[in-house]
């Protein structure tokens, strides 16, 4: 049982979430949150090794330049942590091979995709099979979605939750699998975590504006096959609390906000892992 669970933000070159991802880590009990600027793990003041969790937050980095996160993914794949050989995709890999968890949300989702770290086939990482690409609407989007999870789903971060109701805000969220063979496999091995769907939390939606993007087969988020790497474009840090909820004032509401149950998961997890 860990005494201490520690978990890292990263933050630089336009995320924009950064506080709200720490506030929920907090909230859902991990002892130590840093919110680690990407240039301290360049110059190698800051370790991810020093850390059990790992959160992408969502943002515009490098002004969505090169499609979103593209160029921070170079980043991370090509610059080398000052004074090493190492890069920081190296740690990252280090990070996943000890069985640590990573959360990208939006921009961090985008981030991980193109990384090839979700959605890994076979521990497979590097390789980029999906990708995430701009919306159907052709602009950007900003509203709040119904989401269904799989409950058969290996995500760690999921357990025990119902549907859900998260807002979206991004230009560039539709999920397109690189071929048929990924999506079934997306599919076959429950690592399609969330789809839109309707109200009811019954049918996935294919349909705008409950699919804000046209994401194909309305996905939302998905997992790596040890569930502990998981992305998704809806943001589980902005409901927090029922008073983030847009109909808050008008509705009676359970006060915690329902993205708070996925950090907490994550640091439930942690905690009895290592
Ligand atoms: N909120 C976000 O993280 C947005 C991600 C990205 N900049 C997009 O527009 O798609």
């Amino acid at each position: 049982m860990l005494q201490r669970v520690r978990s890292m933000v990263i933050t630089g070159n336009g995320t924009n979430c950064e506080w709200e991802m720490a506030h929920a880590c907090r909230l859902a009990g991990s002892d130590e949150v840093d919110i680690v600027h990407i240039s301290e793990l360049l110059s190698g003041e800051k370790r991810l090794d020093d850390y059990h969790f790992l959160n992408l937050p969502g943002g515009f980095v490098d002004g969505d330049d090169l499609g979103s996160a593209k160029a921070n993914a170079n980043r991370l794949l090509h610059v080398r942590v000052r004074g090493t050989e190492e890069r920081l995709y190296d740690s990252l890999l280090r990070f996943i091979g000890e069985g640590k968890l990573i959360l990208g949300v939006c921009n961090g989702f985008q981030l991980m995709v193109k990384l090839g770290l979700l959605p890994g086939f076979d521990g497979g990482y590097g390789t980029q099979t999906v990708t995430l690409t701009y919306n159907d609407s052709g602009k950007f989007e900003d509203r709040w979605v119904y989401l269904k999870p799989d409950a058969a789903s290996p995500c760690v971060f999921t357990l025990g939750l119902d549907g859900v109701y998260l807002p979206v805000r991004h230009g560039e969220g539709k999920l397109v699998p690189g071929d048929k063979a990924v999506l079934k496999r997306l599919h076959d091995q429950n690592q399609v975590v969330f789809q839109y769907c309707d109200e009811s939390f019954q049918e996935p939606e294919m349909t705008y504006p409950r699919n804000p993007n046209g994401s194909t087969d309305a996905i939302a988020g998905i997992c790596n096959e040890t569930g502990r790497l998981f992305g998704l474009m809806p943001h589980p840090e902005a409901y927090l609390h029922a008073t983030n909820h847009p109909r808050w004032t008008r509705e009676t509401l359970p006060e915690e906000g329902q993205g708070l149950q996925i950090f907490r998961n994550a640091v439930t997890f942690i905690r009895r892992e290592f």
